[in-house]
């Protein structure tokens, strides 16, 4: 059965409207539904020179695979007009109208996955609206206490226990509670949804050296070490805590079908460096897909045609690749 996704361009004044235009050249094997701005979409198209017909979504509309040079839309309208480049506070809320229409569309099954582009947290926050990033969106809208952040590219994937955080509430936020619930959920989403038997993840420590035996930190000990050991005695391969700074070696990596960092800026700097404009963040632990760019909303490149769209059409065959893997699961 064909798939039904949806996309949502994201911050309307950065590159995600343009990101859309550019995967709408092309065919792909699923419907693609835009929840977003028309007129911004079109002034977009506009402006890059892009030729793209627009429909409206009807629910009721048979199910038919994306045809290049056209896009299905959910029309949401913008609280002021978008100039590309020129953020602009008023439009925080509509940004986060088209997160809720998408996951509640997920969530009641009417949609297979949904497909972000990149938003602006802080402009969001200036409009009133407490919001720190998808992954605590969506696992809000979807009741669901614990979610994993992961990121993934070609031999590489890295998943977070803690995400958009400050560095100074980090060490009290990975109790063993939460260490055990991120691991058990990356453990057992790289075996349904990566197909992957018996999971090897490598764990990263918190401190310098892993602690250095408890003389440069004893989170490792008290926290790490007995929670990790309890979910060892129940089957998992899990190494670590790994000194973060040598867990990303070649030695390790061949090995590791995922790297468990503690906090974002450990993580992800790897992979982004590694991988950046074809990577793709996947949100674990959701009832529903969620797949997004590696890359921010670069406000600096909107409208001007130099925005690489690489990670954003792997997060749509990523996207399309675990929808097909949920089926055949069921
Ligand atoms: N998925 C998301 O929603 C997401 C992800 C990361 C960052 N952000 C947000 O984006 C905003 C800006 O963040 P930032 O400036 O740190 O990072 P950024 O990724 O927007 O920009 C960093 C640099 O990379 C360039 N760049 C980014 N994407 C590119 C692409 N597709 N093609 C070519 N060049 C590209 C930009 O021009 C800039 O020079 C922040 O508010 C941040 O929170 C959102
Ligand atoms: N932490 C992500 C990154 O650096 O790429 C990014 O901020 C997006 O996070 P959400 O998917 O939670 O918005």
């Amino acid at each position: 059965m064909v798939k039904r996704i949806a996309v949502t361009p994201g911050e309307p004044a950065g590159i995600g409207p343009d990101l859309v235009l550019a995967i709408a050249q092309y065919d792909w094997p699923v419907q693609i539904v835009v929840v977003g701005s028309l007129e911004m979409m079109q002034e977009r198209a506009q402006q890059l020179g892009v030729n793209v017909q627009f429909s409206t979504y009807q629910a009721s509309d048979p199910i038919t695979p994306q045809k290049a040079g056209t896009l299905s839309i959910i029309p949401v309208a913008l609280e002021e007009p978008c100039v590309a480049g020129e953020l602009n506070p008023a439009n925080g809320r509509y940004v986060v109208e088209t997160l809720r229409i998408a996951s509640e569309k997920n969530i009641s099954g009417e949609f297979d996955a949904v497909v972000t582009g990149p938003v602006h947290k802080g402009l969001i926050n200036q409009a009133g609206i407490a919001f720190s990033g998808h992954t605590e969106y969506f696992a809000n809208q979807a009741n669901c206490t614990d979610v994993v952040m992961m990121l993934a590219t070609e031999g590489l994937r890295v998943a977070l226990v803690t995400t958009h955080i400050p560095l100074a509430y980090v060490s009290k936020a990975i109790t063993r509670e939460r260490l055990q619930k991120v691991t058990q959920i990356l453990h057992q989403d790289l075996i349904t949804k990566f197909g992957i038997e018996q999971p090897k993840i490598y764990v990263c420590g918190i401190n310098p050296h892993a602690g250095e035996g408890g003389h440069l930190g004893r989170e490792e000990i008290e926290v790490m070490n007995p929670a990790l050991d309890e979910l060892r005695e129940n089957g998992m391969q899990l190494i670590g805590p790994l000194p973060a700074d040598t867990i990303f070696h070649h030695k390790y990596l061949q090995d590791a079908d995922a790297i468990l960092a503690m906090y974002h800026d450990q993580g992800l700097p790897v992979i982004k460096y590694k991988g950046f404009g074809n990577s793709v963040n996947i949100t674990l632990g959701l009832p529903f897909i969620r797949t997004s760019v590696d890359h921010g909303t670069a406000v600096d490149l909107a409208g001007s045609n130099q925005a690489d769209p690489g990670s954003f059409i792997q997060a749509i065959k990523s996207a399309i690749e675990l929808a097909n893997n949920q089926s055949s699961n069921k």
